[in-house]
């Protein structure tokens, strides 16, 4: 039976020896000392209807780390212009690409399969001493309640993860403050790391050297030129000390010399510009139809940014930039997908994690 221990007792349980008490009528129960990993991802709409697209871009573009304006601009833009449109538009990309089976979107169906892929690897180290789960940013499964659930389960430290290689504001830190507003509201805080971003991990650029040699081999005409897009951001966030568009470069340069390339046999580009304000360059979909118009006939196109296939992968670019590079003349567009859950990049998100988890287990 669970022995509790009141904290002014000498013997107090230890983190890592199991035993959850039962508290006297009003006191805290002392946890297991357990550890919890969770994996971080940005964020999907629950359905693709005009109230449930609205619901996930209101949150998503209410959020000042995404978009910086004062709220008093801001606000009235997006409730009265962009919010009115913008559902629709984002609807119909996210109905090309539904989960129709699991009535999901692909994001949430692929973060789940690498939670489950990881939770098996370091179960097996860790036993049930480790406790693996998923969160999003915006929407469901929200940061808070998986906190919240895995401190009912006994965690007493967290590694939180997320999923972004390169470091971004509009993402790893908004990820990051969305665990530090629920730690805000919390009588007792579990102890909390944040994994930093991995864009140079040698497991990381070996899984993606990996996923380009298979398609490459798999290609039906040999590809010139890979293009590694990656989602942009406003120029602005760079001047202002955002690193994510250097972490970008810095992948891309490392990524040709683990493959052995040419400078021009590997570019890096910038996609999903939103708003008119300008945005660090060049643009995915006006780079591949210039590359076409240069005679290049044959590309592929890698997003390293992208831990999971999601819209702006299986829409956007296997869409609506193939189509800019075949009008323009362009013969055959060879898509590398996102490390997904494949081994190697479980077994690189395991070696990341196992680093940052140091001294815990
Ligand atoms: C409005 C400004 C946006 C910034 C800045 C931004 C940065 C940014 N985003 C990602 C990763 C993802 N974004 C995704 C979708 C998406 N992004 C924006 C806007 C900004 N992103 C919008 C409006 C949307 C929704 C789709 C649409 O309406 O076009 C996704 C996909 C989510 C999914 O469910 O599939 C990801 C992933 C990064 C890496 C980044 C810069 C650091
Ligand atoms: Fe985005
Ligand atoms: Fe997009």
């Amino acid at each position: 039976m669970a022995v509790f221990k009141h904290s002014s007792d000498s013997a107090l349980v230890a983190p890592g020896e199991g035993r959850l008490g039962h508290a006297p009528r009003g006191h805290p129960a002392l946890p297991e000392g357990k550890v919890g990993v969770v994996l971080a991802n940005l964020g999907t709409p629950d359905a693709t209807d005009y109230w449930s697209m609205r619901r996930y871009l209101g949150e998503f573009l209410s959020d000042r780390r995404v978009v910086d304006y004062p709220r008093w601009l801001w606000q009235p833009l997006l409730q009265l212009v962009i919010l009115i449109r913008r559902p629709f538009v984002s609807g119909k990309a996210y109905r090309s690409i539904w989960n129709q089976g699991l009535d999901e979107s692909p994001l949430l169906t692929i973060t789940r399969e690498q939670t489950a892929k990881l939770a098996t690897r370091l179960e097996s180290a860790f036993g049930d001493r480790v406790e693996v789960d998923f969160c999003m940013r915006y929407g469901n499964p929200s940061t808070d309640s998986v906190l919240r659930r895995l401190q009912a389960r006994g965690c007493e430290r967290i590694l939180f993860f997320p999923l972004y290689p390169q470091y971004g504001s509009p993402t790893t830190a908004t990820a990051c403050d969305q665990v530090f507003r629920t730690l805000m509201t919390l009588k007792w805080q579990p102890s909390v790391r944040t994994v930093p971003a991995y864009y140079r991990h040698p497991d990381y650029l070996e899984a993606l050297a990996g996923s380009v040699r298979e398609a490459y081999e798999a290609a039906q005409t040999a590809p010139e030129v890979l293009v590694a897009s990656y989602h942009g951001v406003p120029k602005r966030y760079l001047d202002a000390g955002d690193p994510y568009y250097c972490h970008c470069r810095q992948t891309t340069r490392l990524l040709q010399e683990a493959l052995g390339m040419s400078d021009e046999a590997i570019e890096t580009t910038f996609q999903s510009k939103f708003g008119p304000e300008e945005w660090v360059g060049p643009a995915t979909v006006e780079r591949v139809a210039a590359l076409a118009r240069e005679g290049r006939r044959h590309i592929a196109v890698i997003s390293p940014a992208f831990a999971a296939d999601c819209v702006e992968t299986l829409e956007e670019i296997q869409q609506e930039i193939r189509d800019a590079f075949l009008a323009a003349g362009g013969e055959t567009f060879t898509y590398v997908p996102c490390l997904n859950a494949r081994d190697d990049h479980v077994a690189a998100l395991e070696a990341i994690a196992r680093q940052e988890l140091a001294g815990w287990l």
